[in-house]
């Protein structure tokens, strides 16, 4: 009861300490009182993935580590939008070796969040299509605000997401469920999202999902923090080992991917429309 109240006490606004951080697109705020940060994408106005949103993200990841919290929780500073996945316009005429670059990045920040030992936890503050659902789903907890919208879209755009990218995905929904919203390219309202577990709470503010995330990592206080991190990363083991094998082919298929003629005719159109939607 104590514990509960002195973390809602601390997510509303109690002592807090800003870590020193070089990184511009993300920063990180560790609670003095619980030990546990909060690391937040900053990328307005929808925190599309570019080169330099993925290596900031590595990086907190690694200053969190380094400076032994508790826990860390992934949020948005965007008031909508908890990420809306790479940054299509990043990718769209761009030469090889950006490509190798982007997707290079991803995997990096990927394995950095999905390999963490940590406790990590997501306060999905907005919408998380595609690149924005890789980065909730390689946490371990979720908490999403109503209304928005989850999910891994992209053979809505006529791409294929690379096993390691659906890793997350396939951990917490159930076979069948996961192949159909796949194969359909499916973006979950919250509501659904919570029906299939592909979050497990619903918050209605910003807070309160930071609150319930630090009430999801405080459930671990008792636990040996060691014995906790071995066991979480035996579950994941599989996953990494089978993405160390593919990481260095899987760049050049997506370089091979992204850059036909078509793919990028595709981006275009995509891009185009998403701009004619946000001006009406
Ligand atoms: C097409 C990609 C081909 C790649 C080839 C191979 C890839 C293989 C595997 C790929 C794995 C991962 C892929 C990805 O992550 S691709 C990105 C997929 N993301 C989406 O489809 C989301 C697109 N965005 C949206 O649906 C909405 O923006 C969103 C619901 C997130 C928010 O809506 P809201 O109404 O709040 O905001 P706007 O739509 O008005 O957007 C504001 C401005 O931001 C621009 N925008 C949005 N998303 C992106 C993006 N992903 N990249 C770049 N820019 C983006 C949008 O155009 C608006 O810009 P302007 O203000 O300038 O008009």
């Amino acid at each position: 009861m104590l514990h509960s109240n002195l973390l809602r006490l601390v997510a509303r606004g109690g002592p807090k300490r800003w870590m020193s951080t070089t990184t511009k697109l993300t920063s990180v705020e560790v609670n003095d009182k619980t030990g546990i940060a909060t690391l937040t994408l900053n990328r307005p106005p929808v925190n599309s993935q570019n080169v330099q949103l993925l290596v900031d993200l590595q990086s907190s990841i690694g200053e969190i580590e380094s400076n032994k919290s508790r826990g860390l929780i992934l949020t948005s500073a965007c008031s909508n939008v908890f990420s809306a996945g790479l940054d299509i316009l990043e990718m769209y005429n761009t030469d090889e070796e950006r490509l190798r670059t982007i997707w290079t990045e991803l995997q990096n920040a990927w394995i950095a969040l999905y390999g963490s030992s940590l406790p990590t936890a997501a306060a999905i503050n907005g919408h998380a299509p595609a690149g924005g659902c890789l980065l909730a789903t390689a946490c371990e907890y979720r908490v999403m605000l109503p209304k928005r919208l989850i999910g891994l879209n992209e053979t809505q755009l006529g791409i294929i997401a690379p096993k390691w990218l659906m890793s997350g995905f396939l951990n917490v929904l159930p076979q069948r469920v996961a192949e159909r919203a796949l194969t359909q390219g499916r973006l979950f309202t919250t509501e659904e999202a919570l029906a299939e577990g592909l979050v497990d709470e619903i918050a209605n503010t910003k807070e309160e999902a930071l609150e319930k995330c630090a009430a999801f990592i405080g459930s671990f206080t008792k636990v040996n923090p060691l014995a906790r991190s071995l066991t979480k990363l035996q579950f994941r083991a599989e996953n990494i080992k089978e993405f160390e094998k593919i990481r260095k082919k899987d760049v050049e298929d997506f370089v091979a991917l992204a850059s036909r003629p078509e793919v990028q005719k595709g981006m275009g159109i995509y891009l185009e429309n998403l701009k004619k939607k946000s001006k009406k």
